[in-house]
């Protein structure tokens, strides 16, 4: 037995484009301006709601969703196109949190409304082409970057099911066959508990008015604290605005299932069983059911339950459901206008910042030293180590600015302090360096080229160049 009102999945924004290096071609000018263009930003991933969803089944089939690429920048300054977003369609009602959240973090999203979106992952920034490089100073910049990598995570998904009405009961009730008679929906309907896995919706139109029921399976004593099915359930309840309470009125001891129900509904959330609610005494169409109803009407009376709010119906002949419908129409009135339940404080991103995914500062990081005991130091941090994933290894250019940005950062010379010494091995991201102690441009310029020699050029990303501070 499975529910899928949770479902787990895995993101991903797409790769920036690489950046290119190029250089104008005019007649007579043997070397004009630079003109390679910046690669295009990766895609995004967006959560949307769907109103055709009402379950997180699809997610049983698809967990992995990557948004497109950017594309290469090219020569003529020629940027490299966008990568397209990628939309997941979720149910309304969907809670996305990301799974290494913090305790008490809010949500990434909350998607009530049918068409609402929100953002899950960014695509990762276009690498520069050296057009973007060029400075007074240098008026012909020989480098580019790669794309920045999409950000991926993997997230947590919750349904809790939007609906007007909530369809409460003990197993076996009847709350299906109500649904069914109500609205147009054919809910799966059995004669042994828990015929109902995943919650339906449907929709009832009485007197002009259209109103959402969510029928969920039967709740069991203990399910707030997780046993039996019901506690998976409940949640959906959280949405609705008013509640049907459903007691079989051929059960052995119907006034002990609907206090068991209560029970359960003040367990999980008070504000669950402070909603307005309606009892449903049904399957009056059984003879002798009757019988009680006197007797549970009564006991409901003296707990303070409404007289309006007690209906004796039969779900499968349809006696007494539109009275119930009407009564639960007045409640529905009595509320204040609503839009949409929310349930959490996620604040839905809705437009995607004008920045990198990483808001990590360079001047923050970590050194391991001497790992294994051999003479090999790893400098691990955020913004270092993206910034070694972007650097394009095949031009000088880069690795003299990647030295810089060493050195700006504080880096080197926390490396120095630790005791770095020269033909040290220096992990940073995916790159790997070799320390030296001599710092010029011209010991730089020699390293790399030994370095792009020994690898023919063909190497990207993991590139190991020696590295003179
Ligand atoms: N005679 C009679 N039988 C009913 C009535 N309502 C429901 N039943 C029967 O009771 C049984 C259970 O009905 P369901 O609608 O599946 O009950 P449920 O509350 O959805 O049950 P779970 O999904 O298991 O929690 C079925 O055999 C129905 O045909 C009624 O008004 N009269
Ligand atoms: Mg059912």
């Amino acid at each position: 037995m499975r529910c899928f009102d949770t479902a787990r999945i895995y993101l991903k924004g797409g790769d920036g484009g690489r950046g290119c290096v190029a250089f104008r071609r005019e007649k007579y000018v043997p070397r004009g301006g630079p003109a390679g263009g910046n690669g295009g930003d990766g895609g995004a991933v967006w959560a949307v709601a769907d109103a055709s969803l009402n379950s997180l089944a699809a997610f049983r089939k698809r967990i992995h969703f990557r948004a497109a690429p950017g594309g290469a920048g090219g020569g003529s300054c020629r940027h490299g196109a966008a990568g397209e977003d990628l939309e997941v369609p979720v149910p309304p009602g969907t809670i996305v949190r990301r799974r290494d959240a913090a305790e008490g973090e809010a949500p990434l999203a909350e998607l009530v409304a049918p068409g609402e979106r929100a953002l899950l992952t960014l695509g990762g920034r276009g690498g520069r082409g050296n057009a973007s490089f060029k400075t007074g100073r240098n008026n012909a910049p020989t480098l580019a970057e790669h794309g920045e990598a999409g950000a991926e995570m993997w997230a947590d998904l919750e349904l809790q099911l939007v609906a007007d009405v909530g369809i409460v009961g003990v197993p076996n009730a009847g709350k299906s066959t109500l649904l069914g008679v109500v609205s147009a929906a054919r809910p799966k309907i059995a004669d042994y508990p828990f015929t109902t896995l995943v919650p339906n919706l449907g929709v009832c139109e009485l007197d002009f008015r259209t109103t959402v029921f969510a029928d969920v399976p039967g709740l069991l004593e203990g399910a707030h604290a997780g046993r039996g099915l019901g506690h998976e359930f409940l949640r959906h309840c959280q949405r609705s605005r008013v509640l049907v309470h459903v007691v079989d009125g051929t059960s052995p001891d119907p006034l002990g299932d609907y206090t068991a129900i209560r029970t359960e509904l003040e367990l999980f959330n008070t504000a669950l069983a402070e909603k307005p609610q309606v009892v449903a005494y049904n399957k009056v169409d059984v003879p002798d059911s009757g019988e009680y109803f006197e007797e549970v009407r009564e006991a409901l009376l003296a707990r303070g339950v409404a007289e309006a709010d007690i209906l004796a119906v039969s779900a499968a002949t349809g006696q007494g459901v539109t009275p119930l419908v009407r009564r639960l129409h007045a409640l529905l009135d009595e509320l204040p206008a609503q839009e949409a339940v929310r349930t959490t404080d996620a604040e839905n991103v809705t437009r995607p910042p004008r920045r990198s995914i990483s808001d990590a500062r360079i001047d923050e990081f970590d050194i391991e030293a001497n790992l294994a005991g051999l003479r090999t130091w790893r400098v691990t941090g955020a913004a270092i180590g993206r910034f070694a994933a972007m650097t394009n290894w095949d031009y000088y250019e880069a690795a003299a600015r990647f030295q810089k940005v060493l050195e700006v950062s504080g880096i080197s010379r926390a490396l120095r302090a630790r005791g770095v010494r020269e033909g040290d091995t220096v992990v940073v991201g995916g790159a790997e360096l070799i320390w030296s102690d001599d710092q010029s441009a011209g010991a730089l310029y020699e390293a790399w080229r030994e370095d792009r020699r020994a690898k023919g050029n063909a190497m990207q990303g993991s590139s190991r160049w020696p590295h003179a501070t």
